[in-house]
């Protein structure tokens, strides 16, 4: 099945890239997916989140996340440095505001990949923003994927999965759908819709 579009959201009232929201359930392929995307168009901005979760293997500080104390992560919400922060599946994660805010106003296309709580912050506190919503293919498929990633333990996967349907129950409230069939396509469909391409 092809990547597929619901609806469109109107245009920015001028042509400054607009930020997009990258949402979805856990193993799904949002990280492959932007990475893929990322590879061929590394101006594309992705804002690197705060998470009190501990790094898998190969993840780097200040790469793939900041990871922070439960006590750093009370100081940056307390001091109003998270654009939007949520709880999932037992860890908090935020969006460090400043870095998007720069990336905006020098007209930088700007990626959030985070989750529903996530992005209804942001609907209501950036409400020109594109919401975007991965979807699996299939229930099964997702399943397989995130059991076979290997990064997490069943326990983990089962929280996660718990997460997954409610996610899945809230994709109506997104500007658009992207099924993850291929990673290719969905990323080139991804960049269309950030006008990157
Ligand atoms: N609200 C919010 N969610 C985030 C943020 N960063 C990551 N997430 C989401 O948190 C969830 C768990 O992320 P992670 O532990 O990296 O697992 P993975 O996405 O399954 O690889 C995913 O839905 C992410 O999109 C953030 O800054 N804010
Ligand atoms: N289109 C796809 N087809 C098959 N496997 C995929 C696809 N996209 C991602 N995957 C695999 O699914 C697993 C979860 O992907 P990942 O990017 O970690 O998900 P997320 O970031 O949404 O949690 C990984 O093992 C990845 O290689």
């Amino acid at each position: 099945m092809a990547a597929t579009f619901r609806g469109t959201t109107p245009e920015p009232p001028d042509d400054r890239p607009r930020l997009t929201v990258l949402s979805g359930p856990s193993g799904v392929g949002k990280s492959t997916v932007v990475a893929h995307m990322r590879k061929e168009h590394p101006e594309v901005w992705l804002s690197v989140s705060a998470t009190t979760r501990k790094p898998r293997p190969g993840e780097k500080h200040g790469v793939h996340y900041f990871f922070v104390s439960d006590e750093e992560m009370d100081k940056l919400i307390a001091n109003g440095e998270l654009l939007e922060w949520a709880e999932f599946a037992g860890h908090r994660y935020g969006t460090p505001r400043a870095a998007v805010l720069e990336h905006l106003e020098a007209g930088v296309p700007v990626l959030l990949e985070i989750d529903l709580q996530g992005a209804r912050q942001v609907r209501e506190t950036m409400p020109e923003g594109r919401l975007v919503f991965l979807a699996p293919p299939s229930w099964e498929e997702l399943v397989r994927r995130l059991t076979g990633r290997g990064t997490e333990a069943p326990e983990v996967i089962e929280r996660r999965l718990d997460a997954a349907k409610v996610e899945l129950a809230a994709e109506p409230e997104f500007d658009e759908t992207l099924v993850n069939t291929s990673v290719k396509d969905v990323a080139r469909e991804l960049l269309a819709l950030m006008d990157v391409v």
